[in-house]
């Protein structure tokens, strides 16, 4: 819907009208069609201001429609009509022009934004392309390298970045449809031949070719087999080569080759997976919107090492008054300094001065006793957060909420040992804490909606992706990764290598495999869990029974690189070698695969071919299978929740939607048939037993995913 009015005697004023973003659905591009049509053959009217409801100009095309029959005129005709129109046509651009708003605003002569507003074309991550003239109309006016820079990473710029690049004329902090009606009437007459980009030459940078191929090169690095970034490069160097009619056709053809893709429908099911995921709900039947959160002003964190000092540090950027508090002396005063680099970094790269004032540091935790929310984020020892769970329930005033930025230790247990269970959470922050974006907010059998629903809000106000999630060991991300890990260490033992394993994880689109991984993060934490399970230890014999542990198959392999002091890149050697401990650069090691078949052979083990294929299938699949296992518990409410948490907290490749969905893309059927293929193969690994909620969607007939909440719902109101 659009609406047209005129104002200031002379101008047409046309405002977007469909809340909450006023996106270019059918109605909203008819009106669009519509409203033009009658301001321009309006004698009475001699320019016009195009601008959106409610202080939103328009975000973009509707995505909603994606998936549909689409209707109602086309976008590229459409924004044609305003460039052509022989009266000015002004957009007043506040609070959002993405993505098609952005290109509608291309179309008129002229654009004002108000200081506040957002631009850019997003399409990309959305498996797309600015299909409506963006990828050809940006470079003409700002240049391909700007241009460049905007399509392939569908960054939001601000109105101060917009201005300096020429996006657009003028900015202003006043009411800018004020301020674009008076420009309009201003340029009432003027000639317009310049104004009009479609009909700009494209300028060539010098070395042209060359700047693609540097640009190609890097996006294909960066993209891991996404295909979106590759189109959009490619339509640009169109807009640099080709007459702009010429390119619109390469455009269009682009668009075509993404628009019905598997990623273009991966990527958009995640953008409406992650604002599924906010609209939470527990077994018990609270929902988000019912569940008041308790205001949070100030907070506090206990342990400073390296998470705590991240998740501090994320609290004090939000505005929020933090205690840090470190028993330790000496890591206290590390801590402040590295603290202090991070919130100066921080403040750098947001153009803000850095909120050193808004964390009191103290080795005394009575200093939480005033404190709105405590975030304990001590080592991750049963034992030692018992303790101060204790602590902290005679310390603090009555109603502050407890959080455990445990990975995966009982929350239960832990709100057991304090006087008010129903005011404890988990809040799994992911390292570094003050980047990752991912927050999974786990509650236990006795968290109240409230302690949920405040948790949840802070999580939202640091700027993460929070994801509620109910309380069993591992939560759902390490809980899943267990037998994804597993079956990669079984892979060894029958005769891959860490290369082979981590080329077809990185492969698929994983930054990083899992055995680089590994040695990343340090084997000797893998190793320490182990051992809690009383697994750990590898006993030297040889043969079967020493690859079996508690009734299940097992595979010592990394606890023997452990007891060798192989650490990973902390140590110089783990399952690949570094030049140096901490180097960072991992090189295949010969002693490595030597020690594997030395392996083999105690354990008598034939070594045979394995390809990429199984690697994925048994790494993936048993992932995916625990992923059902997990929503046949109601741990987590949806595959939405499971997918966020695999695509903002452990690499999954956001173009393949995240486990469940990539399952969804497979065919359930295929991923039940390879799983029981594999466990018919190893009847000793509980993980490949598929689960019950699996072959139940099987049975009926393989549901959408989408439809798969409202399954597991069902599945929980008959239990
Ligand atoms: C031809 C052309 O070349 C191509 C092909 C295109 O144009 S492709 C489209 C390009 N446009 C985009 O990529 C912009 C996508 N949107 C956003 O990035 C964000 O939404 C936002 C604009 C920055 C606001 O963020 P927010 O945090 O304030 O609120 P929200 O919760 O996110 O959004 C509020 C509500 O609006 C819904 N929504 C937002 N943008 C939408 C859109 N473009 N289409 C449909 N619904 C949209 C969203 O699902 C949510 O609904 P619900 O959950 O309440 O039911």
């Amino acid at each position: 819907m659009a609406q047209l009015t005129r104002v200031s005697g002379s101008v047409g004023l046309i405002t977007l009208q469909s809340p909450p973003v006023n996106a270019l659905s059918a109605a909203v591009r008819q009106g669009i069609v519509d409203t033009v049509q009658r301001a321009l053959s309006d004698p009475e009217v001699k320019s016009v201001v195009v601008c959106g409801q409610n202080g939103i100009f328009c975000g973009g095309a509707d995505i909603k429609e994606f998936g549909t029959n689409m209707s109602g005129p086309p976008l590229v005709p459409l924004i044609h009509a305003i460039e052509v129109a022989h009266k000015p046509v002004v957009a007043a651009i506040e609070g959002i022009a993405l993505g098609g708003g952005l290109e509608l605003a291309l179309g008129c002569h002229y654009r004002i934004a108000h200081s506040k507003a957002k631009l850019g074309l997003p399409e990309v991550t959305l498996g797309l392309l600015p299909a409506a003239g963006g990828s050809q109309r940006l470079p003409r006016l700002i240049g391909v390298p700007a241009a460049l820079d905007l399509i392939t990473t569908g960054r939001h710029i601000t109105a101060a970045e917009a201005l300096k690049l020429g996006v657009v004329d003028q900015v202003t902090a006043h009411s800018t449809v004020d301020v674009a009606v008076k420009f309009a009437l201003s340029v009432a007459g003027k000639p317009l031949d310049g104004r009009r980009i479609s009909s700009l030459p494209c300028p060539r940078p010098p070395n042209m070719d060359a700047l693609f191929e540097g640009v190609m090169k890097k996006v294909r690095q960066s993209a891991r087999g996404a295909i979106a970034p590759i189109a959009c490069v490619q339509a640009i160097r169109a807009a640099a080569t080709l007459p702009y009619d010429q390119g619109m056709e390469r455009e269009l053809e682009l668009m075509a080759s993404l628009f019905t893709s598997d990623q273009a429908r991966a990527l958009q099911y995640i953008f409406f997976a992650q604002r599924a995921v906010a609209r939470w709900s527990m077994p018990s039947g609270a929902r988000w919107d019912t569940s008041k959160p308790r205001p949070v002003h100030k907070a506090a964190v206990i342990g400073l090492g390296t998470m705590g000092r991240g998740i501090a540090v994320a609290l004090a950027q939000t505005g929020l008054s933090v205690v840090a508090v470190e028993t330790q002396e000496k890591q206290l005063m590390a801590a402040k300094q590295e603290m202090s680099g991070m919130l100066e970094r921080g403040a750098k790269r947001r153009g803000v001065a850095p909120a050193f004032d808004k964390i009191r540091y103290s080795p005394d935790i009575k200093a939480v006793a005033d404190v709105d929310l405590v975030i304990e984020a001590v080592f991750e020892d049963m034992a030692l957060k018992e303790k101060v769970f204790q602590q902290l329930s005679a310390l603090c005033k009555p109603g502050t909420l407890l959080c455990t930025n445990t990975s995966g230790l009982d929350v239960d247990h832990l709100a057991s040992q304090t006087r008010s269970p129903e005011l404890v959470v988990g809040m799994h922050f992911f390292a570094p804490a003050h980047v990752m974006k991912l927050l999974e907010v786990v509650y236990g059998s006795k968290s109240s909606p409230q302690a949920l629903a405040t948790a949840m809000q802070l999580g939202k106000k640091m700027g993460k992706v929070s994801v509620a999630v109910g309380n069993c060991r591992g939560f759902v991300g390490n809980r899943m990764l267990k037998p994804y890990s597993e079956q990669a260490f079984f892979l060894l033992e029958e005769g891959a290598t860490p290369e082979l394993v981590d080329g077809a994880l990185e492969d698929f689109g994983f930054p990083m495999g899992l055995f680089r991984m590994s040695d990343l993060s340090g084997l000797d934490v893998g190793w320490r869990v182990r051992k809690v399970d009383g697994l750990g230890k590898s006993s030297g014999a040889s043969g079967q029974q020493a690859r079996i542990r508690q009734g299940r198959r097992y595979s010592p392999l990394g606890d023997v690189l452990c007891e060798q002091g192989r650490f990973g890149q902390k140590t110089g050697r783990g399952w690949y070698q570094y030049d140096k401990p901490g180097g960072r650069v991992g090189r295949p090691d010969p002693w490595l695969h030597s020690f594997l078949e030395e392996y083999r052979a105690q354990h008598g083990l034939v070594a045979r071919r394995i390809d990429h294929q199984e690697v994925l299938e048994r790494c993936l699949y048993t992932l995916i299978n625990e992923g059902f296992r997990i929503l046949e518990d109601g741990i987590a409410a949806g595959p939405e929740e499971i997918d966020i948490i695999y695509v903002f907290g452990y690499g999954w490749p956001r173009h393949r939607g995240g486990p469940m969905f990539y399952a969804s893309m497979v065919g359930l059927e295929k991923v039940l048939a390879r799983l029981e293929f594999y466990q018919e193969a190893h009847p000793d690994v509980p993980y490949l037993q598929p689960c019950n909620l699996l072959k139940r969607l099987v049975a009926s007939g393989s549901p959408p995913v989408h439809k798969w909440r409202e399954v597991v719902k069902k599945l929980h109101s008959q239990l």
